[in-house]
């Protein structure tokens, strides 16, 4: 190993060591700090003082305890006192949510838990480790994207407040990225670096970056003005002579081709893009819900609850609701790649002003989170991100800073009426039929659900009235997610929730909506998906789970193993679309995650009733349909076309002529002849979708199905194959990752000269 490697394995130890002794110290101090028995202040402070010591000493500061810490405390103080019966027989007998929180508030864990802020404060001595390994790798070109990952974290780290360091390691950035042939993005860099506090003797730096990625779009007149630019800054500076050589004679060579050359328009912003393709409601919107096409109405049955039907015929490819969030989030797993505001990938982010551990793809959105719900969380992140403490932890919590304190008391006795009395239209309506989780038929009429004034999917009542079924769940589940409540209760607190308001009372009614929202969410949050297609187009493809959210209106459809809709994202848009035909009265049904053709009749039913609390009674549960690998592969089964039969028929390779249940002949050959014709642009379709051309391929696709559905009795495999070829050109349209292709420069002149690309930048950048 040579001193080079040495160096940077020393520092990549010193930097990986620091990133996770935050979750090591956490579960240390957490645990030292959940007493069995009350403690008294005394003794509980010096053991404080010497954790905000060592909390200083740290670059993170580490808030105890940690949610799971609690948890396991509470759980153990209940196994060693051998009180469990007790609490479950006491707890069990409460009634609301608010009798619920108020238990837990009274246990002597969480009477002596002191939470503090915990978040991933900047550092620039971390800043500063980065930006040295960084270096070690910026020479070599085969390292260009672990200088450009390690100069990410060198700007998340960085203090806000220290411009010019922040300019220069923006300016770094930009040159990683430029090695890497990512223009636009060395773009965005360079010119972030130019517009904080960039020392003069470097801005030749950033101009000569804007020049190459300039004239490589072809935007000769930018290039120019760049390279004039990088020259003048270049004279002005004080790096020796040497290098100014150097620089001046690669620039040159760009310089003069552009000069020589004409402009060529500009490509338009992703952004753009992105608007543009939310699409709008078939049949247009419905008068009071308006996320939702005027094709549907909706209805509470006694046996499934509020339920979404088709008010008309619906063809397949209708767009029937497109709905905006009330709330969202990102998954911890996405924060190094998404962007925390808009959830579009970033790859030159932006941090977070105040802490380390959240990104941004642009300025605008970075102020637009702070000015949302990041800075009522920023301080806790790591407490409402802990492993232990469930995806729905966030969410939940964003319920409430979206509403605000001052938001609730508006609705504050509405809300203390309903919460209090547990009653709410549609759960009230048929929990007194329901037995646990027996739905009855899937017809059953209902009566019309209908709200006063607009469904707004901005209106907090909205979420409020989700189904929580409480009365379902087991005394675990809904003691933990009572004690999680109290814990984000006081996370509220410590970000300043409740201003003057800052009581125990408040608190309590906070947790005993934040416990509401805990179980609305598990059965009505919706994922915020990208479709990431790899290298091989739609041979690699694979859905990705970027975030979570809460859409009430799409929140009203029902599952259904056999579902006749599909959901995709567009940003933080949810699209519910027919992938099927839907007759006038029939119910639109959604899926929760569980297709007939892929999971067992029994594992869906398990897993729908241990998270969605029904029993599902759909055709494929009823008649346990096979799985995808044992439908009937060759053959469809059709109804016979003469009115008065109806009778199944086989078509395959091998037909009659006839119906064998009628012996209609003349009906029976021309269907068979339409038949032929539409498998034929049915295949078709697939050679399209194959060489990725989804948008020519969907509309033979949809012209197919509709003729399926009015012919062919399921479950068969072409029937399921459409159904998911279907669904993925729908996948298209939504929120997409296609991987970035290595583009051949159309004047490889404008690239710099190679012997040239890393060393001068390097050298100079640090002169
Ligand atoms: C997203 S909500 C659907 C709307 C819900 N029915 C309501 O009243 O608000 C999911 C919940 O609806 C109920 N549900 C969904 N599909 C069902 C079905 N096929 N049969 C019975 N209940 C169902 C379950 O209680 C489930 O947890």
């Amino acid at each position: 190993m040579d001193e080079y490697e040495q160096f940077l394995k020393k520092i990549q130890e010193g930097l990986l060591q620091k990133e996770s002794e935050p979750d090591e110290v956490q579960q240390t101090t957490s645990r030292e700090n959940l007493p069995r028995q009350k403690q008294s202040q005394q003794q509980q402070q010096p053991q404080r003082e010497q954790q905000q010591h060592q909390a200083s000493q740290k670059s993170e500061v580490l808030g105890s305890p940690s949610f799971q810490a609690v948890y396991d405390g509470i759980c153990q103080g209940i196994r060693s006192s051998g009180t469990l019966d007790d609490i479950m027989k006491d707890f069990q007998a409460l009634k609301t949510d608010l009798e619920r929180v108020k238990y837990i508030a009274e246990m002597a864990e969480i009477k002596a838990m002191t939470l503090e802020e915990n978040y991933a404060k900047k550092s620039e001595e971390d800043a500063s480790n980065y930006e040295k390994v960084y270096e070690m790798l910026v020479p070599n070109e085969a390292s260009a994207s672990k200088a450009l990952e390690v100069m990410k974290k060198c700007v998340q780290k960085t203090p806000v407040a220290d411009t010019t360091n922040l300019a220069l390691r923006y300016m770094k950035r930009a040159w990683a990225s430029l090695l890497l042939e990512h223009f636009d993005d060395a773009k965005v860099d360079a010119k972030r670096s130019l517009s904080l506090n960039c020392p003069e003797d470097l801005l030749w730096n950033s101009f000569e970056i804007l020049g190459y990625c300039s004239a490589r779009i072809q935007d000769n007149k930018a290039a120019e003005h760049y390279f004039q630019n990088a020259l003048e800054n270049l004279r002005k500076s004080t790096v020796v002579n040497e290098i100014k050589a150097t620089v001046a004679g690669r620039i040159m060579i760009v310089f003069k081709t552009v000069k020589a050359k004409k402009n060529k328009k500009v490509s338009k912003e992703e952004e753009e893009r992105v608007k543009k393709r939310i699409p709008q409601v078939s049949h247009g919107p419905h008068e009071a819900f308006p996320s939702a096409s005027s094709a549907l109405d909706f209805l509470i049955t006694e046996d499934r609850g509020r339920c979404t039907i088709a008010k008309k015929d619906i063809k397949p490819g209708d767009i029937l609701m497109v709905d905006t969030p009330y709330c969202t989030m990102l998954n911890p797993e996405s924060l190094s790649t998404h962007c925390y505001h808009c959830y579009t990938r970033c790859p030159t982010p932006v941090p977070c002003t105040s802490c380390a551990k959240v990104w941004y793809c642009s300025e605008e959105c970075q102020v637009a989170s702070w000015g949302g719900l990041h800075a009522s969380e920023c301080t806790v992140l790591n407490h409402l991100m802990d492993p232990g403490i469930g995806k729905m932890a966030l969410l939940a919590y964003r319920v409430m800073t979206t509403i605000k304190w001052r938001g609730l008391q508006k609705w504050r006795r509405q809300i203390e009426n309903l919460v209090e009395a547990d009653v709410v239209e549609g759960e009230e309506f048929y929990m007194e039929e329901q037995s646990l989780g027996e739905a009855k038929h899937e017809t059953s009429p209902g009566k019309p659900f209908t709200w006063e004034g607009k469904y707004n999917p901005r209106d907090y009542r909205t979420v409020l009235r989700l189904i929580t079924n409480s009365t379902k769940r087991t005394f675990g589940d809904m003691f933990k997610r009572a004690i999680t409540a109290v814990y984000l209760a006081h996370c509220l607190r410590l970000t300043g929730y409740f201003g003057p308001d800052d009581n125990e009372d408040n608190i309590i009614f906070a947790a005993s909506l934040l416990l509401r929202h805990l179980q609305g969410g598990s059965c009505n949050a919706y994922e915020i998906s990208e479709f990431d297609v790899g290298s091989e187009g739609i041979a690699s493809t694979k859905m990705i789970e970027v975030g979570g959210a809460l859409y009430t209106t799409i929140s009203l459809t029902n599952h259904s193993c056999v579902s006749n809709t599909t959901r995709y994202s567009v940003g933080d848009k949810c699209v519910l679309r027919a992938t099927r035909s839907i007759s006038r009265g029939s119910e639109v049904f959604d899926n929760y995650g569980f297709h007939f053709y892929s999971v067992t009749v029994n594992e869906r039913q398990e897993a729908l009733f241990n998270q969605y609390k029904f029993k599902c009674m759909c055709e494929a549960c009823k008649w346990a349909w096979p799985l995808y690998p044992h439908h009937p592969a060759e053959t469809l089964i059709f109804r016979c076309p003469a009115p008065s039969c109806g009778g199944p028929c086989c078509y395959s390779s091998s037909s009659r002529s006839k119906c064998n249940m009628c012996g209609n002949q003349q009906q029976y050959t021309k269907f068979v002849q339409e038949l032929e014709l539409q498998l034929s642009s049915y295949r078709d379709a697939l050679d399209k979708l194959r060489n990725d051309d989804p948008s020519s391929a969907l509309p033979i696709l949809l012209a197919h199905q509709a003729f399926l559905d009015r012919h062919v009795v399921e479950p068969v495999k072409h029937y399921t194959d459409i159904q998911e070829a279907t669904k993925q050109c729908y996948n298209y349209l939504g929120n997409i990752h296609q991987l970035r292709q290595t583009i051949t420069l159309a004047q490889p002149q404008y690239r710099p000269p190679p012997k040239l690309k890393a060393a001068p930048r390097k050298v100079v950048m640090h002169q």
